[in-house]
């Protein structure tokens, strides 16, 4: 796997970011950078703010403190204009994958690109079918509603939304949550070839370690309000912390990197 980051400028840069909910801080001065062409992973047990940390760096939760560099640029500090400009650069797939059910698919992937890019019905949703072919879907599927297909189809269809306006950066929360093993593995083949092809950035929170060994270049721990570690596989693997230990030594963790050791011999 390359690592593309060296001696780049960060497309997000968030720094001494603070979210706090009542008493509760989430976020205690973290600190994360995200590089041109790398998928970085964004992990921790859960509740340690993986979710509100992506909300706050695409602009739907307002921090308590800190700052969110966007593609060099504050965003919090923009106009209303400027950030609905920036927010448009940026593509989310959330969990659940969150269609609209009363749309069919093409027309759930032409929706961004009629309200935000100004296309015409027809050629949005001529791109929209070029989209689900981009992410595997057979031509048919098109017409089909979210409720008429697979929870793998659904996540391919979440990302061909993500996708719709050809973000340089795109965020996923969870995307191989509930799928199968070789649907997950399937959807992480997918994610790197898009990314190889089409260049852009990859801000993954997950909780699937065979979804890490598979697509990352950089995985971020969040531990107690901080970004405790952001780094290759091979270092996080090696930190102390007793939460890194469980997660990556576990049988789960071991069995992830030993499939992956498995696949990339077999690769060469
Ligand atoms: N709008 C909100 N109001 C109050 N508390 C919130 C809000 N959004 C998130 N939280 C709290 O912030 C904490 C972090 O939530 P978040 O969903 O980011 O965790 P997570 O790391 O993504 O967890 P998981 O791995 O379980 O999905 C949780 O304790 C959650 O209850």
């Amino acid at each position: 796997m390359v690592s593309r980051q060296q001696s780049r400028q960060p497309l997000i840069e968030v720094r001494g970011l603070v979210n706090r909910f009542g008493e509760h801080t989430v976020h205690d001065d973290l600190d994360l950078d995200l590089f041109p062409g790398e998928i970085l992973g964004v992990v921790g047990g859960s509740g340690t703010g993986k979710t509100v940390l992506l909300r706050s760096i695409v602009g739907l939760l307002e921090p308590s403190a800190g700052t969110v560099r966007v593609l060099g640029r504050d965003l919090l500090a923009m106009s209303t204009r400027e950030r609905s400009h920036t927010e448009r650069r940026l593509g989310v797939m959330f969990q659940g994958g969150a269609l609209f059910t009363s749309l069919n698919l093409q027309e759930n992937i032409a929706l961004p690109m009629i309200e935000h890019a100004g296309l015409s019905r027809a050629n949005a949703e001529h791109l929209a079918r070029v989209k689900l072919a981009m992410v595997g879907l057979p031509t048919q599927a098109a017409l089909n509603y979210p409720s008429e297909l697979s929870g793998g189809m659904v996540k391919r269809a979440a990302l061909a939304r993500a996708l719709a306006l050809d973000p340089e950066v795109l965020f996923l929360d969870e995307p191989t949550a509930g799928l199968d093993p070789i649907g997950a593995s399937a959807f992480d083949s997918l994610l790197t070839t898009l990314r190889d092809a089409l260049g852009f950035s990859v801000f993954l929170v997950t909780h699937d370690l065979d979804t890490l060994y598979a697509t990352c270049d950089r995985v971020a721990v969040l531990s107690e309000g901080k970004v405790l570690v952001a780094d290759s596989l091979d270092v996080v693997e090696q930190q102390s912390d007793s939460w890194i230990r469980e997660y990556f030594h576990g049988p789960r963790g071991r069995a992830a990197a030993k499939a992956h050791r498995q696949t990339t011999r077999e690769e060469q």
